[in-house]
């Protein structure tokens, strides 16, 4: 798998399946069960290191992490976010440490933000590393936000993610990942914009769909957000729980309404 290809997809209209991955072993099962992206997220933070946010994280914990995932994957394409306080200085700032990303095996990073993070994705993809932007519910802003809420419920701050999302585009981000918005925005964010947009808590009209793994096998030790479904339910193998989820997203009969809002 690689960006044109995901690209591809999206014209086509068949949907990308994404799924978070933090080692070897699960990674070689997503690869196999078909997950065309691993993310190695900062959600890390919370269902590895037990943390209530992403906020702990380190740079060294994102490196190590995706030295593990890439170890494990043949078709996958990996995505690293990456970690807060890594990449909000400067855009040399952010260069510096998504290169050490890229060295570990990552193919694309991610980071949080709209407007603030334009001169940093043209910064890094004019020097070639891929971006993945990321609107709506940002969870290393989650102390600015008063907690994990859903965002842009209203229609100045649904017409300012719609401008960052484009504004994220041209300035040369690969793929967005949209988490807790309204459907509807969601849906006119993925018909405004030409990359992939991947939905998690977004609804069903997004290009993709992203869930953390420990929550759709039903492990997390925490409180899993309203948005997952449980795949184990109704699998007899973890294996089959991701091919599942795979299927579900292909076929759009994941999300439904009672994982999504508005
Ligand atoms: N295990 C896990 N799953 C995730 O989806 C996830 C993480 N960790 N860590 C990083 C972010 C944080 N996210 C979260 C975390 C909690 C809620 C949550 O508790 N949502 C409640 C509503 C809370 C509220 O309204 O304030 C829900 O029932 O959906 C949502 C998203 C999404 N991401
Ligand atoms: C939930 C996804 C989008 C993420 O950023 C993460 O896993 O850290
Ligand atoms: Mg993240």
């Amino acid at each position: 798998m690689n960006l044109l290809a995901l690209q591809q997809l999206k014209e086509r209209g068949e949907k990308i399946a994404v799924l978070t991955s933090y080692d070897a072993s699960f990674a070689a099962l997503s690869d196999k069960a078909g997950v065309d992206v691993l993310l190695v997220g900062d959600s890390l933070g919370m269902t590895i290191q037990g943390h209530t946010s992403t906020l702990p994280v380190s740079l060294r914990d994102m490196e190590y992490h995706t030295r593990c995932v890439a170890q494990g994957v043949q078709q996958a394409f990996i995505v690293t976010d990456m970690p807060f306080g890594s990449y909000q200085i400067n855009p040399e700032q952010a260069f510096e440490n998504a290169a050490l990303l890229m060295a570990a095996g990552a193919q694309m990073v991610k980071v949080e933000g709209g407007n603030i993070m334009l001169d940093t994705v043209r910064f890094l993809v004019e020097r070639g590393i891929p971006v993945c932007g990321h609107l709506g519910l940002t969870p290393q802003s989650v102390h600015q936000f008063g907690g994990y809420r859903v965002q842009a419920r209203d229609e100045a701050a649904a017409r300012q993610l719609l401008e960052d999302a484009k504004a994220l585009a041209a300035a040369g981000a690969g793929m967005l990942v949209l988490e807790m918005v309204p459907t509807a925005l969601a849906a006119a964010v993925s018909q405004a914009i030409k990359i992939p947009v991947i939905g998690i808590g977004a609804g069903k009209y997004c290009d993709g769909q992203v869930l953390v793994l420990q929550d759709m096998l039903g492990i997390y030790a925490g409180k899993s957000p309203r948005f997952v479904r449980n795949f184990m339910q109704g699998a007899t193998s973890i294996e089959q729980a991701i091919s599942d989820y795979v299927a579900a997203v292909k076929a759009q009969t994941f999300p439904d309404t009672e994982h999504s809002f508005e």
